[in-house]
């Protein structure tokens, strides 16, 4: 197929670190701050940030609605930390009735891992690539609890959180509770990659194009 593009919402969070790392893989790769921008993309990333400041700005620029249109439609959306929080059909904490974009059958837990551990680094299996990939985790959230279509792709290896969900995937959603995009592995990007090109190629296979 042609090559696709990704857009990476650019209100808020590491949108910079994101777009290069796609476009190391040789993706055209662009910012997003309106609906038209939204409106070229085949994939779309929602990157680490401040969910509660992301959800605010993304009313206030009018992007709230058609990016929950794009997912509803089945556009591949890749959610980083506050992204993951953003895709997240509910979320538990003192901000439970705080609204997302949904479309991920996951409850999140804000800010997770506790006030005194802020942040921490730690190498994590994750299915499907034949090496552990290094996680940073930055007031990260993790996964409570998973709807049965949700796949989960890689849980903390050890210490008090060993065992908490922190990467998910159900259909053309994909979510890290850790940044993939800091440091220099794109293993992750490319996986996201692959699973727009794959829904890409589909929808033109079946003649539904863009
Ligand atoms: N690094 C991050 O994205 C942090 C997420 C942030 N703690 C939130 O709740 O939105």
């Amino acid at each position: 197929m042609t090559s696709p593009t990704i857009g990476v919402f650019a209100l808020q969070g590491d949108v910079r670190e994101h777009l290069h790392a796609l476009a190391g893989l040789g993706v055209e790769a662009i910012g997003v701050r309106r609906p038209s921008e939204l409106e070229r993309c085949d994939g779309l990333i929602i990157p680490g940030g401040e969910s509660t400041t992301m959800f605010k700005l993304a009313r206030t620029f009018e992007l709230f609605e058609p990016i929950q249109k794009r997912i509803a439609g089945g556009m591949p959306t890749f959610g980083t930390c506050a992204g993951m929080i953003m895709l997240a059909d509910r979320i538990v904490d003192g901000t439970s009735d705080q609204e997302t974009l949904g479309g991920l059958d996951i409850t999140v837990r804000r800010n997770a891992f506790g006030r005194q551990v802020d942040s921490f680094e730690g190498n994590l299996d994750f299915t499907g690539l034949d090496d552990p990939v290094h996680a940073v985790f930055i007031r990260a959230p993790w996964v409570e609890q998973v709807g049965a279509d949700v796949e989960v792709l890689a849980r903390v290896a050890s210490g008090d959180a060993a065992g908490r969900i922190v990467a998910v995937r159900q259909g053309p959603l994909l979510a890290t509770s850790f940044h993939p995009e800091v440091g220099s592995d794109s293993r992750i990007h490319r996986v996201f990659v692959e699973m727009v090109v794959s829904t890409s190629s589909t929808a033109a296979g079946l003649g539904k194009g863009r």
